[in-house]
């Protein structure tokens, strides 16, 4: 009997194994050229055994095949078109959406009500239904609206940084989980409206929220993988992407909110509002929707903007070149700064610009071919081949390797802003830089996103010098396993090292000194930075474990 049955369970491995190998031959008999994938790994074996992250193991494949329109790849066993160029990447994203309306990756709303209402995983007419009900939430007027508290939680933010009494010593506070008390105090107030302490409080409701949402640890590293390796084991399994608590404890907030302010007849003009209107007018909007999209806001408005904002910070310290002349743009504002005068502050924008490029946090773009679909090249830059694309297939845009790709950005490896100002803006290639995406799908929260970034780089670069410290391990360590681009624990463990020299209170002269000082000499400890004003109490406050800051406080 135990022969019989092993015999039985080898046949069906030989059948399974040589199905999928036969899968593997899918773009050879095409005559799409490609990279050999491994069993079961396909092309991202170092990304499945959580050794590169997938933006890098695409980049390489990308930079592989340079007079290529396309490459034939597989993402575990499932085949993909990585398209490398940017007419095609028009087509997909834009001119011929119609084929490509779905992102790849499924999450089933019955087993995962929150995150499987989330635009980004809705499908076809879903999709296009709640992004219509979902979009007025993110006009300039809507942001402008909310801007004045963005505006109230700089100051605090920089309140902060200047509290921060672990920060004294040389072990000090990573940056990421910095940025983030002041994204989640953000997106507390404007989801949830409900007027958290993340910024003194470690153990507030939002900061345990986060931590249980999206912080990279071991499960969501092995849910990461299982997802690549086999995403239909989700719902199959009716494995939960978002627990259960964190799913009551989002819909308590929410329900606890609203019935507060329907019995105390209290109007506030946020998004929570915007959602329980919708849900009044809408005979399809649901409670759960209302939480769902407040959780979506949540979660896509801290996270994300950490991340960039960090990154913009870590390179403001490495270039104190562009930091001195984005201080002289910020030098003439008045706290608190209006929504008005920081359109206007055309370098910034240009600093942030730059960072999303080299440090793009969504690295690439996965769709699916929803109807068939026909690629011809005609870019004398790549080669004259077609591809046919059945329903089903994947196409990768490769955002990190296209904005790392000399062709269209001199000198990539260096963080140059002015590329993205003026006359020169109007040299870039189009479709080659994706940090939110393209076309009717893009990032809706893109305005947001950039307000409360630059928000507060705007803030941190007014009072703070920042300078590399010289323990600083360059170049930083990207997390293989996370979703996004991001340094190992956060950026922690990757030895960014940064210092920040805090505005002298009585005089204005420290600033530009701490400034002059970081740009003749990068890596120094500026411990003093007050010629007039300096005190015993002038102590280096070292933030930032190891992406670290290190602040000099104010005399007084
Ligand atoms: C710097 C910060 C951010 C970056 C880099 C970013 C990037 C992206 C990218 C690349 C996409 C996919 C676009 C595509 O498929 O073409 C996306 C989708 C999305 N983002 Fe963002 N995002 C950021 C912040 C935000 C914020 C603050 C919100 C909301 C508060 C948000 C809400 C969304 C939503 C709802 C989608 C799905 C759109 C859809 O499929 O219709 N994002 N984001």
């Amino acid at each position: 009997m135990f022969v019989e049955l092993l015999s039985v369970l080898l046949l069906f491995l030989l059948i399974y194994y040589y199905l999928t190998k036969q899968k593997y031959e899918y773009w050879k008999k095409r005559g799409v050229p490609g990279p050999k994938p491994s069993l079961f790994v396909g092309n991202i074996g170092e990304t499945i055994k959580m050794k590169k992250l997938l933006g890098l193991v695409l980049a390489e494949i990308y930079q592989n095949y340079p007079d290529l329109p396309f490459v034939g790849i597989f993402l575990g066993k499932k085949r993909a078109l990585l398209v490398r160029d940017p007419e095609f990447i028009k087509n997909i994203t834009v001119k011929d959406f119609g084929h490509f309306v779905d992102n790849d990756g499924f999450v089933d709303m019955k087993v995962d009500p929150i995150l499987g209402r989330h635009p980004f995983y809705l499908k076809g007419d879903d999709w296009k239904h709640v992004r219509g009900q979902l979009t007025p939430c993110f006009t300039t007027a809507k942001m402008k609206v909310i801007f004045p508290l963005i505006a109230q939680n700089c100051q605090k933010f920089v309140d902060c940084i200047s509290r921060q009494e672990d920060a004294f010593n040389r072990n000090g506070i990573e940056a990421k989980s910095l940025c983030i008390k002041y994204t989640l105090q953000n997106v507390s107030n404007i989801a949830f409206g409900v007027d958290s302490d993340c910024f003194n409080d470690p153990n507030d409701e939002f900061i345990d929220l986060a931590r249980n949402i999206l912080q990279p640890d071991t499960k969501q590293a092995i849910k990461s993988v299982l997802v690549k390796l086999c995403p239909s084991i989700f719902s199959f399994l009716s494995i939960k992407i978002i627990s259960k608590d964190v799913e009551n404890r989002l819909q308590e907030l929410v329900t606890n909110n609203l019935n507060y302010r329907e019995k105390h007849n209290i109007v506030i003009n946020d998004f929570l509002n915007v959602l329980s209107t919708l849900k009044k007018t809408h005979r399809d909007f649901t409670d759960m929707d209302v939480t769902a999209h407040a959780a979506g806001f949540f979660g896509d408005g801290y996270e994300t903007s950490s991340i960039a904002m960090s990154f913009v910070l870590f390179e403001l310290s490495c270039n104190p070149e562009v930091q001195d002349k984005l201080r002289k743009e910020l030098e003439s504002f008045e706290e608190p700064l209006s929504y008005e005068t920081l359109q206007g502050f055309t370098y910034l924008d240009a600093v942030v610009t730059e960072s999303l490029r080299k440090n793009p946090p969504v690295f690439s773009l996965t769709k699916t071919c929803t109807k068939p679909y026909v690629y011809r090249a005609s870019a004398s830059d790549f080669q004259n081949i077609s591809v046919s694309l059945e329903s089903g297939t994947a196409v990768v845009i490769p955002v990190y390797a296209l904005q790392h790709d000399s062709k269209y950005f001199h000198d990539p490896e260096s963080f140059v802003p002015e590329r993205f100002l003026d006359d020169n803006k109007n040299d870039l290639y189009k479709y080659t830089y994706l940090p939110f995406g393209e076309g009717p799908r893009m990032c809706l929260g893109q305005r947001f996103g950039l307000m409360q970034i630059k928000a507060a780089v705007a803030y941190v670069i007014k009072n703070f010098v920042l300078t590399l410290h010289k323990k600083t391990q360059l170049p930083l360590k990207l997390n293989p396993s996370y979703v996004m681009m991001s340094p190992i624990g956060g950026f922690s463990s990757s030895g960014g090292m940064l210092h920040l020299v805090k505005k002298c209170e009585k005089c204005s002269a420290c600033l530009p000194l701490a400034s002059k000082l970081a740009l003749k000499s990068p890596s120094l400890r500026l411990a003093r930075y007050c010629y007039k004003h300096r005190t015993a109490a002038d102590k280096a406050l070292v933030l930032f474990q190891r992406h670290r800051f290190s602040i000099n406080r104010a005399s007084k």
